[in-house]
């Protein structure tokens, strides 16, 4: 594995007058005291069932290397040694251990909880996320895990890799949006990169209209943000600036924060309240997204799984590709291996399938034609823990070149709260 000193990430810092690479952390150096529980062994064999004798094997052998943590610091400790942290009062390699007095230190096997996705309590874990803070990501960040630190990252791709780096615990990252839909960069980057899904969160938008103190709306001839923040203000803009042109940018924060340091008196952004008060713009116009249920879904991304329940409902997402020479109708085989047991899907998205773009069809009579190929991801109601989700896979992967399992995770099931539009 990489050095996080030899890449080349640009980390923003989360204080925006300092813009140093503050998250440099040196990579821990054992990382290799994820202790077996790889993510390979975790992954669903033959892409359908989950191995159970595995992840004990693994527990045992992190347990008997936590023990050790046990006697100096507790659950926080034991937390940073499965998340990689070399902490000072740690000695990783004692296994067992043996204490001063000549007795071995009872092991104290790792409970569920110590590796769900959910946060600890006062722990601070170390979320990745892209854009600069006052982005509605760093808010999702913290819904997700709520006391978390968080990290900006300048690109979706960063963030991956900041958790593939140990730089943090996790990433939160969008994949759709109510009124703009997917955002296609991160299913393309869930695909390159080998992080798990582990949970979701459903963000309401609700978006401003942000300019520096003392603008008037009359006098904004460019509004700049995120390209779906202006998918998602479209009608509103053409309300409240018709003739003003509009620009994409990184994200809704980044052009808060780029207003107010080159002090534009002709331009606005789309950003959030929070954007308003950390970079000091004023709110020209507030509740500007076109849909009261404007609403982003993120992901929750970590290096290992988690173990799927059934004792609440679980979505699991997959990625596939069709067998090149099943014909035309695989893609409604696949979908009735879910029908037939009963199993809603959320979602279906399809995106190039990079190693092999077209097929050729035809015997040349009439020219060739090119079909394009594609990799779908689906996510379906369901739990890998059921015989149902095990069996639709099974049967999936009959028809499949390529399936991967993407994460089996709690859905949110947060209680359904409206943005107040202008309108409203
Ligand atoms: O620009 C931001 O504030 C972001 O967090 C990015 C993002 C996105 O990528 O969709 C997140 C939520 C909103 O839908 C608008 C923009």
């Amino acid at each position: 594995m990489q050095a996080a000193s030899s890449c080349d990430l640009k980390f923003r810092s989360t204080d925006p007058t300092t813009r140093t690479a503050r998250y440099s952390h040196a990579m821990p150096k054992r990382v290799a005291v994820q202790c077996g529980y790889r993510s390979e062994s975790f992954s669903f064999p033959n892409g359908v069932s989950v191995s159970r004798a595995d992840w004990q094997n693994s527990c045992a052998i992190l347990s008997s290397k936590v023990a050790s943590v046990e006697d100096h610091g507790g659950l926080a400790d034991k937390i940073a040694v499965v998340n990689g942290h070399k902490n000072g009062s740690v000695d990783l390699s004692l296994v067992p251990v043996e204490t001063t007095k000549g007795k071995l230190t009872p092991v104290q096997p790792l409970t569920i909880t110590d590796l769900s996705p959910a946060p600890l309590h006062g722990s601070s874990i170390r979320v990745a996320y892209q854009g600069v803070p006052g982005a509605y990501s760093e808010a999702a960040a913290g819904k997700a895990y709520p006391n978390c630190e968080a990290i900006p990252c300048d690109q979706f791709d960063v963030a991956f890799q900041a958790v593939e780096l140990w730089i943090a615990d996790r990433a939160v990252l969008p994949v759709e949006n109510s009124l703009g839909g997917s955002i296609h960069r991160n299913y393309d980057l869930l695909l390159r990169h080998r992080l798990h899904i582990v949970g979701e969160v459903q963000f309401p938008v609700h978006h401003c209209l942000l300019a520096l103190p003392g603008v008037r709306k009359d006098c904004i001839s460019r509004v700049i943000s995120h390209p779906q923040a202006l998918a998602q203000t479209e009608h509103s803009l053409n309300n409240l600036t018709p003739h003003a042109a509009r620009e994409a940018f990184h994200d809704t924060a980044a052009a808060a924060e780029y207003i107010a340091a080159n002090n534009l008196h002709d331009t606005a952004a789309v950003a959030s309240a929070r954007a308003a008060e950390l970079y000091n713009l004023q709110i020209l116009a507030d509740g500007i997204q076109d849909d009261a249920g404007n609403v982003t879904r993120f992901l929750m991304l970590a290096r290992e799984p988690i173990i799927p329940r059934t004792d609440r409902p679980f979505k699991t997402s997959i990625v596939f590709a069709a067998q090149e020479h099943k014909g035309t109708s695989v893609l409604f085989k696949v979908l009735s291996a879910f029908a037939f047991r009963n199993i809603s899907l959320t979602k279906i998205e399809s995106r190039p399938h990079h190693n092999r773009p077209l097929r050729v069809v035809g015997d040349g009579s009439f020219g060739t034609a090119k079909n394009f190929e594609y990799m779908f991801y689906v996510d379906f109601e369901a739990s890998m823990a059921e015989t149902r989700a095990q069996n639709a896979l099974s049967e999936v992967q009959e028809y499949t070149s390529f399936l991967r399992v993407l994460g089996s995770y709690p859905m949110d099931m947060t209680p359904w709260t409206m943005s107040p539009t202008v309108d409203a």
